[in-house]
């Protein structure tokens, strides 16, 4: 996120919000500047040049009163939809990532970040826009007045610039803590609010309470840092300020001694000293707060920098040899030779924690091999680089859309297959009973489908997007036996290639696969 892709997100409306600026900001100098007149007619004893100019003067207030809130409504429309742009891409970035356990860090992305973005770096824009604007007109006055008034202000300014140098670094830190934290607020309450029904039933609110007030109280202290720290290089900003201030005053005031200026200027050389030292203040703590998400702004534009998803060939079956794996701080795992070949069945089995689960990351591409060689193979079973293989969890994902859609997954032209794969996948029966039948939407929220009527949808899924090779994690985990049964003749009669994790399979169910790859405990496999 850059200034210029904020101004180039929408030009027209960009040069529309330049122009407003300056219009305000020429209407409120010409204000101030004209007190000068209201003031010498006064001395003068002049009532009608004094009302007259004080009219003008009002006008000119009054204008530049208007112009503001149009400007600054224009700005929050030109940075809303920018910010609009960015988290399309955000979201784009993480639809092309293959890793997909990241919804807190999604989250904050997309809210706690992109807020930040808002106040720390689009908002501290305009105070620069309309503060340069200022400081320049003013300077200008200033300097038709008496150009040493100039040659001191430039003097004082330059001290204002290098305050806030100080504690540039400790505000920048401070934010990129306050990230950090917010994330793992985001992360604590995915993990454990995710399993509130779970806490329930064990009344363990004690440790949920425990383990967000952690989290949350985290959050908090690094809030206040930052928030500490910022407060103090506004202090700083703003003492170095005022006493600029006085400082102009006083060298006006000389001037006036020694009539360098008339009474009306030397009133407003001190008003215009107050806006140009204003003006900095308000540069200078932008600047400041735009530095501290300098960090965050990296962050996000690496998110934004999207590349295309790799569209891989489908593979139809694979060949293992000499595969081990490992996890940090784990045992390593060592895996028979194996191959399937296109339209093979084969059932993966072995106790829990014997690596079959690991094995199906290690094929979907997820975890990198510590060794070995796993090489897909195409239909005539010949090696295919890079190739991409269909996967269905043990805990099926379905959408709140209909169940025909989360069957076709939005693909119209398949909507004619929908009764022949519910009739493979034996989820007629359920939808009997329901009377919107596979209209009927599936509700997130109040379950209105079974464990195993969800994991007949996902199989419906599969069959109808007919991926040549899918690897399937105790897909019929919740189903009952004789539906089970059914299904996996149904799959077993088509020509994909599967690789079947199973528990508790009767041995006739398990004769049916082509070949059964057998894993064993510490490391010693078996086929
Ligand atoms: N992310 C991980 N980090 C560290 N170790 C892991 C990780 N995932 C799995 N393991 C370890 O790797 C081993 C194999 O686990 P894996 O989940 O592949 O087994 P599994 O055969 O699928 O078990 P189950 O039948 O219970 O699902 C286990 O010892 C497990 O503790």
């Amino acid at each position: 996120m850059t200034f210029k892709e904020l101004i180039k997100s929408n030009i027209p409306r960009s040069i529309l919000i330049i122009a407003l600026y300056i219009l305000y900001a020429i209407a409120g100098a010409l204000g101030e500047y004209l007190f000068k007149n209201s003031l010498n007619n006064i001395l003068k004893g002049n009532l009608n040049g004094y009302i007259y100019w004080t009219f003008i003067q009002a006008g000119m207030e009054i204008g530049a009163a208007i112009l503001l809130p149009i400007a600054t409504i224009a700005f929050t429309k030109q940075t809303q939809s920018y910010l609009h742009h960015i988290r399309e891409d955000i979201m784009q970035h993480y639809y092309n990532t293959s890793n997909d356990e990241k919804v807190s860090e999604m989250q904050n992305q997309l809210t706690g970040n992109l807020k930040m973005l808002t106040t720390d770096f689009a908002t501290p824009w305009v105070s620069i826009l309309s503060g340069v604007l200022e400081m320049f007109i003013s300077i200008g006055i200033l300097l038709k007045m008496n150009w040493s008034l100039v040659l001191v202000s430039a003097i004082l300014l330059g001290i204002n610039f290098l305050i806030p140098k100080i504690m540039e670094k400790k505000t920048a830190q401070a934010a990129k803590k306050v990230n950090v934290k917010n994330e793992k607020l985001f992360n604590a309450i995915e993990h454990w609010l995710g399993g509130l029904q779970e806490l329930r039933r064990f009344s363990a609110y004690g440790r949920l309470k425990k383990q967000l007030h952690q989290a949350s109280d985290d959050y908090v202290k690094a809030s206040k840092e930052s928030c500490k720290y910022n407060t103090i290089s506004y202090l700083l900003n703003g003492w170095a300020n005022a006493l600029a201030q006085a400082g102009l005053v006083f060298f006006a005031g000389i001037l006036f001694i020694n009539r360098a200026l008339s009474f009306g200027e030397f009133a407003v050389a001190g008003s215009f000293g107050f806006t140009v030292f204003s003006a900095i203040w308000e540069i200078t703590s932008a600047i400041t707060q735009i530095k501290s998400t300098k960090e965050l702004r990296q962050e996000i534009s690496e998110l934004r920098h999207n590349e295309k998803r790799p569209v891989n060939a489908s593979a139809y079956g694979v060949s293992v040899k000499d595969l081990k794996t490992s996890y940090d701080q784990g045992e390593t795992i060592s895996y028979p030779d194996f191959t399937i070949k296109a339209g093979e069945k084969v059932l993966l089995t072995g106790d829990s924690g014997t690596g079959k689960s690991t094995l199906f990351k290690v094929l979907l591409g997820k975890l990198k091999a510590q060794n070995g060689i796993v090489t897909y193979l195409d239909k005539n079973n010949q090696p295919l680089e890079n190739a991409t293989v269909g996967y269905l969890p043990q805990d099926p994902i379905v959408f709140p859309v209909s169940i025909k859609d989360n069957i076709t997954m939005f693909t119209e032209k398949l909507e004619h297959q929908v009764l022949n794969v519910v009739n493979k996948v034996q989820l007629s029966t359920d939808l009997a009973k329901m009377p919107a039948g596979v209209d009927t939407i599936v509700d997130l929220k109040n379950e209105n489908l079974s464990g195993g009527q969800r994991q007949k949808v996902v199989l419906a899924r599969s069959e109808i997007h007919r991926q040549p090779f899918v690897l399937m994690d105790e897909v019929t985990s919740a189903i009952d036996q004789k539906a089970t049964e059914k299904i996996i003749d149904e799959l077993l009669n088509t020509d994909q290639t599967i690789l079947m994790i199973a528990h508790n399979f009767t041995p006739e169910l398990k004769a049916k696969f082509d070949h059964e790859i057998k894993l064993e405990k510490k490391g010693v496999p078996r086929k």
